[in-house]
Protein backbone atom coordinates (compact mmCIF):
# COMPACT_ATOMS: atom_id res chain seq x y z
CA UNK A 1 0.00 0.00 0.00
CA UNK A 2 1.19 3.74 -0.93
CA UNK A 3 1.00 5.37 2.76
CA UNK A 4 3.21 8.50 2.22
CA UNK A 5 1.57 11.50 3.30
CA UNK A 6 -1.74 8.77 4.48
CA UNK A 7 -3.69 11.00 7.48
CA UNK A 8 -4.20 7.83 9.63
CA UNK A 9 -6.56 7.82 12.37
CA UNK A 10 -5.63 5.60 15.52
CA UNK A 11 -8.37 4.85 18.07
CA UNK A 12 -7.14 3.42 21.19
CA UNK A 13 -9.24 1.51 24.09
CA UNK A 14 -6.80 1.80 27.15
CA UNK A 15 -9.50 -0.44 28.93
CA UNK A 16 -8.72 -3.75 26.17
CA UNK A 17 -6.90 -6.31 27.66
CA UNK A 18 -4.88 -6.29 30.33
CA UNK A 19 -4.03 -2.76 30.87
CA UNK A 20 -2.49 -0.11 28.92
CA UNK A 21 1.33 0.49 28.29
CA UNK A 22 2.18 4.31 27.59
CA UNK A 23 4.54 2.92 24.95
CA UNK A 24 2.12 2.23 22.95
CA UNK A 25 1.75 5.36 21.18
CA UNK A 26 5.67 5.81 21.10
CA UNK A 27 5.30 2.78 19.05
CA UNK A 28 2.41 4.08 16.80
CA UNK A 29 4.38 7.35 15.95
CA UNK A 30 7.54 5.75 15.23
CA UNK A 31 6.14 3.75 12.29
CA UNK A 32 4.05 5.94 10.91
CA UNK A 33 6.89 8.41 11.18
CA UNK A 34 9.01 5.27 9.19
CA UNK A 35 6.44 5.14 6.68
CA UNK A 36 5.88 8.79 6.68
CA UNK A 37 2.48 8.77 7.35
CA UNK A 38 0.53 11.17 9.01
CA UNK A 39 -0.82 10.07 12.42
CA UNK A 40 -3.00 10.77 15.41
CA UNK A 41 -4.40 8.90 18.09
CA UNK A 42 -7.58 9.32 20.04
CA UNK A 43 -8.39 7.46 22.92
CA UNK A 44 -11.76 6.29 23.82
CA UNK A 45 -13.86 8.06 26.23
CA UNK A 46 -16.60 5.35 26.55
CA UNK A 47 -17.98 2.06 25.59
CA UNK A 48 -19.89 3.50 22.14
CA UNK A 49 -17.14 6.25 20.79
CA UNK A 50 -15.26 4.37 18.59
CA UNK A 51 -17.74 3.88 16.33
CA UNK A 52 -18.57 7.93 16.65
CA UNK A 53 -14.43 8.33 15.83
CA UNK A 54 -14.67 5.89 13.04
CA UNK A 55 -17.80 7.11 11.11
CA UNK A 56 -16.55 10.69 11.60
CA UNK A 57 -13.12 9.75 10.31
CA UNK A 58 -13.61 11.03 6.49
CA UNK A 59 -14.76 14.15 7.22
CA UNK A 60 -11.92 14.92 9.32
CA UNK A 61 -9.60 13.74 5.81
CA UNK A 62 -8.39 10.68 7.53
CA UNK A 63 -7.62 7.70 4.90
CA UNK A 64 -7.67 4.99 6.92
CA UNK A 65 -8.98 3.95 10.72
CA UNK A 66 -6.94 1.62 13.05
CA UNK A 67 -9.06 -0.20 15.93
CA UNK A 68 -6.17 -0.83 19.14
CA UNK A 69 -7.72 -2.60 20.89
CA UNK A 70 -9.49 -6.35 21.60
CA UNK A 71 -12.56 -7.67 19.21
CA UNK A 72 -15.17 -5.51 21.34
CA UNK A 73 -13.13 -2.28 20.19
CA UNK A 74 -12.32 -3.54 16.52
CA UNK A 75 -16.38 -4.31 15.87
CA UNK A 76 -16.63 -0.93 17.07
CA UNK A 77 -14.37 0.90 14.63
CA UNK A 78 -15.84 -1.75 12.02
CA UNK A 79 -19.44 -0.31 12.77
CA UNK A 80 -18.33 3.43 12.37
CA UNK A 81 -15.92 2.01 9.25
CA UNK A 82 -18.82 0.62 7.79
CA UNK A 83 -21.00 3.31 7.57
CA UNK A 84 -17.90 5.97 6.47
CA UNK A 85 -16.81 3.79 4.12
CA UNK A 86 -13.29 4.05 5.38
CA UNK A 87 -10.49 1.20 5.52
CA UNK A 88 -9.87 -0.01 8.74
CA UNK A 89 -6.80 -1.56 10.10
CA UNK A 90 -5.71 -3.44 13.33
CA UNK A 91 -3.63 -2.91 15.99
CA UNK A 92 -4.15 -6.60 18.74
CA UNK A 93 -4.40 -4.99 22.19
CA UNK A 94 -7.47 -7.63 23.15
CA UNK A 95 -7.10 -10.65 25.59
CA UNK A 96 -8.01 -12.92 22.86
CA UNK A 97 -7.32 -11.10 19.38
CA UNK A 98 -8.94 -14.02 17.19
CA UNK A 99 -9.66 -11.79 14.69
CA UNK A 100 -5.97 -10.23 14.48
CA UNK A 101 -4.87 -14.01 15.03
CA UNK A 102 -6.90 -15.30 11.99
CA UNK A 103 -5.21 -12.38 9.41
CA UNK A 104 -2.00 -13.03 10.36
CA UNK A 105 -1.65 -9.33 11.65
CA UNK A 106 1.31 -9.63 14.51
CA UNK A 107 0.56 -9.27 18.43
CA UNK A 108 3.45 -6.94 19.36
CA UNK A 109 2.09 -2.94 18.88
CA UNK A 110 5.90 -2.26 17.08
CA UNK A 111 5.65 -5.11 14.57
CA UNK A 112 1.72 -4.88 14.07
CA UNK A 113 2.02 -0.95 13.51
CA UNK A 114 4.91 -1.65 10.59
CA UNK A 115 2.90 -4.66 9.30
CA UNK A 116 0.02 -1.92 8.92
CA UNK A 117 1.84 -0.29 6.14
CA UNK A 118 2.87 -3.16 4.38
CA UNK A 119 -0.65 -4.07 3.95
CA UNK A 120 -3.35 -4.24 0.87
CA UNK A 121 -6.89 -3.62 1.24
CA UNK A 122 -8.91 -6.88 1.37
CA UNK A 123 -12.61 -6.54 1.02
CA UNK A 124 -13.76 -8.69 4.17
CA UNK A 125 -16.91 -10.17 5.05
CA UNK A 126 -18.74 -9.76 8.31
CA UNK A 127 -22.10 -10.42 9.36
CA UNK A 128 -25.13 -9.56 11.23
CA UNK A 129 -26.98 -11.09 14.20
CA UNK A 130 -30.23 -9.71 14.95
CA UNK A 131 -29.34 -6.63 12.81
CA UNK A 132 -25.75 -6.21 15.14
CA UNK A 133 -22.73 -6.41 13.08
CA UNK A 134 -19.97 -9.29 13.76
CA UNK A 135 -16.62 -9.60 12.20
CA UNK A 136 -15.26 -12.45 13.77
CA UNK A 137 -17.21 -15.21 16.12
CA UNK A 138 -20.69 -14.76 17.37
CA UNK A 139 -22.03 -17.31 19.89
CA UNK A 140 -25.63 -18.56 21.19
CA UNK A 141 -25.71 -20.75 24.41
CA UNK A 142 -22.88 -21.46 27.06
CA UNK A 143 -20.42 -19.06 25.60
CA UNK A 144 -23.10 -16.14 25.18
CA UNK A 145 -23.78 -17.35 29.23
CA UNK A 146 -20.33 -16.42 29.68
CA UNK A 147 -20.30 -13.42 27.89
CA UNK A 148 -23.23 -12.00 30.17
CA UNK A 149 -21.49 -12.73 33.13
CA UNK A 150 -17.69 -12.06 32.28
CA UNK A 151 -18.90 -8.48 31.10
CA UNK A 152 -20.44 -8.07 34.41
CA UNK A 153 -17.28 -8.85 36.03
CA UNK A 154 -14.19 -6.28 36.83
CA UNK A 155 -12.07 -9.36 36.80
CA UNK A 156 -10.33 -9.45 32.96
CA UNK A 157 -8.08 -11.37 31.37
CA UNK A 158 -7.65 -15.37 30.37
CA UNK A 159 -7.26 -16.57 33.58
CA UNK A 160 -10.77 -14.91 35.04
CA UNK A 161 -12.21 -16.11 31.74
CA UNK A 162 -11.10 -19.79 32.51
CA UNK A 163 -12.34 -19.90 36.15
CA UNK A 164 -15.58 -18.58 35.38
CA UNK A 165 -15.97 -20.72 32.40
CA UNK A 166 -14.95 -23.68 34.89
CA UNK A 167 -17.38 -22.80 37.38
CA UNK A 168 -20.66 -22.42 35.02
CA UNK A 169 -19.61 -25.60 33.14
CA UNK A 170 -21.39 -27.94 35.28
CA UNK A 171 -24.82 -25.96 35.85
CA UNK A 172 -25.89 -25.22 32.04
CA UNK A 173 -27.33 -27.45 30.15
CA UNK A 174 -27.92 -28.28 26.26
CA UNK A 175 -30.42 -26.50 24.65
CA UNK A 176 -32.76 -27.24 21.57
CA UNK A 177 -32.85 -25.22 18.54
CA UNK A 178 -34.34 -25.30 15.02
CA UNK A 179 -31.24 -24.10 12.29
CA UNK A 180 -32.82 -23.39 8.91
CA UNK A 181 -30.71 -22.82 6.58
CA UNK A 182 -32.42 -22.01 2.45
CA UNK A 183 -35.12 -24.63 2.55
CA UNK A 184 -33.58 -27.00 5.07
CA UNK A 185 -34.13 -27.38 8.65
CA UNK A 186 -32.89 -29.64 11.20
CA UNK A 187 -33.10 -29.83 15.01
CA UNK A 188 -30.28 -30.22 17.50
CA UNK A 189 -29.47 -30.40 21.07
CA UNK A 190 -27.04 -27.94 21.48
CA UNK A 191 -24.45 -26.35 24.29
CA UNK A 192 -23.03 -23.56 21.97
CA UNK A 193 -24.00 -22.48 18.36
CA UNK A 194 -20.96 -20.71 17.61
CA UNK A 195 -21.17 -18.47 13.88
CA UNK A 196 -17.53 -17.98 12.66
CA UNK A 197 -16.59 -15.66 10.08
CA UNK A 198 -12.81 -16.37 10.96
CA UNK A 199 -11.10 -19.22 12.43
CA UNK A 200 -11.44 -18.89 16.20
CA UNK A 201 -12.49 -17.19 18.98
CA UNK A 202 -9.00 -15.63 20.38
CA UNK A 203 -5.86 -17.41 21.66
CA UNK A 204 -5.83 -19.76 18.96
CA UNK A 205 -9.45 -21.85 19.94
CA UNK A 206 -9.76 -22.73 16.40
CA UNK A 207 -13.87 -23.26 16.46
CA UNK A 208 -13.93 -22.98 12.85
CA UNK A 209 -10.46 -23.77 11.53
CA UNK A 210 -11.26 -24.36 7.97
CA UNK A 211 -13.13 -20.85 7.87
CA UNK A 212 -12.09 -17.98 5.22
CA UNK A 213 -12.96 -13.98 5.65
CA UNK A 214 -13.44 -13.67 2.10
CA UNK A 215 -15.73 -16.66 0.93
CA UNK A 216 -18.95 -15.39 1.11
CA UNK A 217 -19.64 -17.89 3.69
CA UNK A 218 -20.20 -18.36 7.67
CA UNK A 219 -19.26 -21.82 9.08
CA UNK A 220 -21.98 -22.76 11.92
CA UNK A 221 -20.83 -24.81 14.74
CA UNK A 222 -23.15 -27.02 16.96
CA UNK A 223 -21.54 -28.51 19.66
CA UNK A 224 -22.92 -30.36 22.09
CA UNK A 225 -21.84 -30.37 25.84
CA UNK A 226 -18.16 -31.95 26.02
CA UNK A 227 -17.57 -34.63 29.42
CA UNK A 228 -14.97 -33.66 31.65
CA UNK A 229 -12.87 -36.51 31.01
CA UNK A 230 -12.52 -35.77 27.68
CA UNK A 231 -10.16 -32.99 27.88
CA UNK A 232 -8.66 -33.81 24.66
CA UNK A 233 -11.36 -32.10 22.79
CA UNK A 234 -9.05 -28.97 24.26
CA UNK A 235 -6.49 -30.24 22.52
CA UNK A 236 -8.65 -30.93 19.31
CA UNK A 237 -9.60 -27.23 19.30
CA UNK A 238 -6.03 -25.30 19.79
CA UNK A 239 -4.86 -27.76 16.87
CA UNK A 240 -7.25 -26.95 15.01
CA UNK A 241 -8.80 -30.30 15.05
CA UNK A 242 -12.59 -29.18 16.24
CA UNK A 243 -14.49 -30.54 12.58
CA UNK A 244 -13.04 -34.15 13.08
CA UNK A 245 -14.46 -34.94 16.96
CA UNK A 246 -18.01 -36.37 17.46
CA UNK A 247 -18.80 -33.41 19.41
CA UNK A 248 -19.08 -30.99 16.65
CA UNK A 249 -21.07 -30.57 13.73
CA UNK A 250 -20.23 -27.69 11.02
CA UNK A 251 -22.63 -26.29 8.51
CA UNK A 252 -21.64 -23.30 5.98
CA UNK A 253 -24.29 -20.93 5.09
CA UNK A 254 -24.75 -16.87 4.18
CA UNK A 255 -27.63 -16.90 6.01
CA UNK A 256 -29.39 -18.72 8.35
CA UNK A 257 -32.56 -18.72 11.62
CA UNK A 258 -32.20 -20.18 14.10
CA UNK A 259 -34.71 -20.46 17.03
CA UNK A 260 -34.93 -21.90 20.33
CA UNK A 261 -38.13 -22.91 22.67
CA UNK A 262 -36.47 -20.71 25.50
CA UNK A 263 -34.50 -17.22 25.54
CA UNK A 264 -30.82 -18.47 25.29
CA UNK A 265 -27.85 -16.49 25.84
CA UNK A 266 -25.49 -14.91 23.07
CA UNK A 267 -22.99 -12.80 22.28
CA UNK A 268 -21.77 -10.45 19.08
CA UNK A 269 -17.73 -10.55 18.60
CA UNK A 270 -17.50 -11.56 22.58
CA UNK A 271 -19.80 -8.72 23.41
CA UNK A 272 -22.38 -9.72 25.89
CA UNK A 273 -26.26 -9.44 24.00
CA UNK A 274 -28.67 -10.95 26.27
CA UNK A 275 -30.81 -13.64 25.99
CA UNK A 276 -33.61 -14.50 22.68
CA UNK A 277 -35.46 -17.11 21.00
CA UNK A 278 -34.70 -15.91 17.52
CA UNK A 279 -31.37 -15.29 16.13
CA UNK A 280 -31.54 -14.02 12.14
CA UNK A 281 -27.79 -14.29 10.91
CA UNK A 282 -27.13 -12.84 7.88
CA UNK A 283 -23.41 -12.57 5.84
CA UNK A 284 -22.05 -9.11 4.53
CA UNK A 285 -19.81 -9.96 1.52
CA UNK A 286 -16.64 -7.85 1.26
CA UNK A 287 -19.08 -5.28 3.65
CA UNK A 288 -15.09 -4.25 5.46
CA UNK A 289 -12.10 -2.65 3.79
CA UNK A 290 -9.68 -4.77 6.04
CA UNK A 291 -5.98 -3.96 5.87
CA UNK A 292 -4.59 -7.50 6.00
CA UNK A 293 -0.88 -8.17 5.73
CA UNK A 294 -0.80 -11.65 4.52
CA UNK A 295 -3.23 -11.65 1.08
CA UNK A 296 -3.27 -15.22 -0.43
CA UNK A 297 -2.02 -17.12 2.80
CA UNK A 298 -4.18 -16.45 5.95
CA UNK A 299 -6.58 -14.18 4.81
CA UNK A 300 -8.06 -16.35 1.66
CA UNK A 301 -6.52 -20.19 3.26
CA UNK A 302 -9.49 -22.38 3.71
N1 LIG B 1 -13.08 4.49 27.67
C1 LIG B 1 -13.76 3.38 27.88
N2 LIG B 1 -14.28 3.10 29.09
C2 LIG B 1 -14.93 1.96 29.32
N3 LIG B 1 -15.14 1.00 28.40
C3 LIG B 1 -14.66 1.23 27.18
C4 LIG B 1 -13.93 2.42 26.85
N4 LIG B 1 -13.56 2.34 25.56
C5 LIG B 1 -14.04 1.17 25.09
N5 LIG B 1 -14.69 0.50 26.05
C6 LIG B 1 -15.31 -0.84 25.99
O1 LIG B 1 -14.36 -1.82 26.39
C7 LIG B 1 -14.88 -3.08 26.01
C8 LIG B 1 -13.80 -4.13 25.86
O2 LIG B 1 -12.98 -3.82 24.78
P1 LIG B 1 -12.22 -4.93 23.92
O3 LIG B 1 -13.15 -6.02 23.52
O4 LIG B 1 -11.53 -4.18 22.87
O5 LIG B 1 -11.17 -5.50 24.94
P2 LIG B 1 -11.09 -6.95 25.58
O6 LIG B 1 -12.47 -7.41 25.96
O7 LIG B 1 -10.10 -6.87 26.66
O8 LIG B 1 -10.50 -7.79 24.39
P3 LIG B 1 -11.02 -9.15 23.75
O9 LIG B 1 -12.35 -8.84 23.13
O10 LIG B 1 -9.98 -9.51 22.75
O11 LIG B 1 -11.11 -10.11 24.87
C9 LIG B 1 -15.70 -2.82 24.76
O12 LIG B 1 -17.02 -3.24 25.01
C10 LIG B 1 -15.68 -1.30 24.60
O13 LIG B 1 -16.94 -0.78 24.24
Amino acid sequence: MNTPGKKVLFIVNKYAGTGYQPAVEGRIIDACEQADAECTIEFTRAAGHAVELAEQAPQQGFDFVVAVGGDGTINEVARGALKANIPMGLIPRGSGNGLSRHLGIPLGVADAAKALFQSTIVPMDAFTVNGKLSLNVSGIGFDGHIANLFGGTSKRGLAGYAKLTMQEFFAFREFEAEITIGAQKSTVKAFIIAIANSSQYGNNARIAPRASVTDGLLHVNTMKKVPVYRVDFIYNMFAGDVGRTSFCEVQEAASLVIRTSKPVAYHVDGEPSGHNTEFKIDVLPGAIQILAPVVGKRVNKR
